[in-house]
């Protein structure tokens, strides 16, 4: 089928080059030109694994195209993704305006009926408007739209895209829902189970699944904190309660509060929606102010221990103080930094007089983008070289393959926070480190 994908970001990237590796021949567009001119010399803007060959086989079969030139685009293909963005609005909704703007580009643009995919995180009920924006600019042309919900995780974009747990789809006609069956019937052989619903059901889903998510990782964290509190261990309790198959193991590692572009953003914007329906969603509530509590909790732990460990009794312990800023991406295996731990604990410790050093493996030029002023390193150990203290935020293989013992001297004081717990408490303790991971015992160091 011929796929025309408005907004060639994070999603419309993979998604295209993804339809156009399992046949389909896409059109990604975007507004970016430097993205697109990058895209074209073969380069990939983001950090995300296997997606570079996805893009380059697709291109030389030439199943796959990039241009800024929405109008062509739209009047060439049959089916046409909205795949823009949909952050934060000040107020906490989701900020509709670049798919309402790519709708209205659409319709005007179309030269017969199209079917309209919103492959963007949206609100229930935006669909509709988006048929409704349609209508109002298509002239005589009908549109179908159809909400497809997108559960990719950066990092393994690729592989859940390509093996995904289900495709949720929307429609309110049946002429869309059979071109998305066609769409989708690649998936057929691996017996991928297909939810074919409303669009509001569709919609819905998707802040559904992403708070039930979100959910899972604020109560480890609050477990976390508990454990600290009894002497209770949580890497124990975690397995203890996942091993359940009605609870499962997936997302239950504490860490230093969920980030991202997706998690803080969409659990917010649920919130502001079902207080609009006077249906106020009071669990999700509480999990948005348990996120935002438990990494400012986390900040001035960082600061307790540290000040503990060095023995400084000042109330200013950190001025002055170098530490080393291990992971800046908001989780591995991407450059991401949106609302990443970093952007909070570095600022966070920087005003409290420290001077703050981060690495990270991808993220240097996302972080430069919105922290010009940190310093950064270009390695581990320049990273930690002189440093007072250690904190780790991103699990990273590297940082988890980190040979501590080979590090204590380089760094003026053996001090490290781990909020990842990636490493053996016991090990960390013998090889002489002031050691504090999340829910489990400190040991002093020997
Ligand atoms: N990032 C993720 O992991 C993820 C996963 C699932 C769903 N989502 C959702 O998918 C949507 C897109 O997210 P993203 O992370 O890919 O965003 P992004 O910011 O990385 O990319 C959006 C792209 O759309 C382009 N764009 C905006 N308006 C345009 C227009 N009118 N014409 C052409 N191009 C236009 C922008 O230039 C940008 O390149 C959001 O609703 C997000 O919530 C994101
Ligand atoms: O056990 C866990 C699992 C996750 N996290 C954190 O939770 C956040 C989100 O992680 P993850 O879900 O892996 O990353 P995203 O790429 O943001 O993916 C989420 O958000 C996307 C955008 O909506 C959805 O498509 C995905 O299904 C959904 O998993 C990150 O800060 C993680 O560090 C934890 O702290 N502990």
């Amino acid at each position: 089928m011929k796929i025309a994908m408005i907004g060639t970001g994070y999603v419309g990237l993979v998604t295209g080059a993804c339809l156009a590796k399992i046949g389909h021949r896409v059109t990604c567009v975007d507004q970016d030109s430097s993205k697109v001119r990058a895209l074209r010399r073969g380069n990939i803007p983001i950090y995300e694994p296997g997606l570079e060959t996805v893009v380059e086989q697709a291109v030389a079969k030439k199943k796959l195209t990039f241009t800024t030139d929405l109008a062509k685009a739209v009047k060439a293909n049959d089916i046409v993704f909205i795949a823009v963005g949909t952050p934060q609005a000040s107020d906490g909704r989701s900020d509709l305006r670049d798919v309402e703007a790519a709708a209205k580009q659409i319709a005007k643009a179309a030269n017969k009926s199209k079917i309209v995919v919103v492959k963007s995180t949206v609100p229930a009920g935006t669909c509709k408007r988006v048929g409704r924006i349609l209508g109002k600019h298509g002239g005589e042309h009908t549109f179908d739209v159809v909400s497809n919900p997108e559960f990719l995780r950066e990092g393994d974009a690729v592989n859940d895209f390509l093996d995904p747990d289900r495709i949720v789809i929307g429609t309110a006609t049946e002429r869309a829902a059979n071109a998305m069956r066609k769409l989708y019937a690649p998936f057929e052989p691996q017996d991928v189970p297909l939810v074919l619903t409303s669009l509001e059901t569709s919609e819905l889903i998707k802040y559904s699944a992403n708070a039930f998510l979100a959910t899972k990782v604020a109560f480890i964290n609050e477990m976390a904190n508990l454990c600290d509190a009894t002497g209770a261990d949580i890497e124990a309790l975690s397995r203890g309660i996942g091993l359940d198959n009605r609870i499962g193991r997936a997302f239950l590692k504490p860490g230093p509060g969920y980030g991202g572009s997706c998690f803080p953003k969409d659990t917010l914007a649920l919130t502001v929606q079902a207080q609009e329906a006077d249906c106020p969603v009071r669990i999700v509530e509480s999990v948005v102010d348990s996120n935002s509590f438990h990494i400012r909790r986390l900040g001035r732990r960082i600061t307790d221990f540290c000040a503990a460990s060095w023995g400084e009794t000042s109330n200013v312990p950190l001025v002055g103080k170098r530490i080393a800023i291990l992971g800046l991406a908001f989780k591995a295996n991407t450059d991401d930094v949106r609302s990443a731990a970093s952007t909070v604990i570095a600022p966070l410790l920087s005003k409290q007089g420290a001077e703050i050093v981060g690495y990270d493996p991808a993220a240097d030029k996302a972080i430069t983008e919105l922290i010009p002023t940190l310093e950064r390193a270009k390695s581990i150990e320049e990273a930690i070289k002189g440093a007072d203290a250690a904190i780790v935020l991103t699990e990273w293989a590297e940082i988890g393959a980190i040979d501590w013992p080979t590090m204590h001297d380089l760094m003026r004081q053996p001090v490290v926070v781990d909020l990842r717990n990636l490493y053996n408490t016991v090990k960390m303790a013998q090889n002489g480190f002031y050691y504090l991971s999340l829910g489990r015992p400190h040991i002093a160091p020997v």
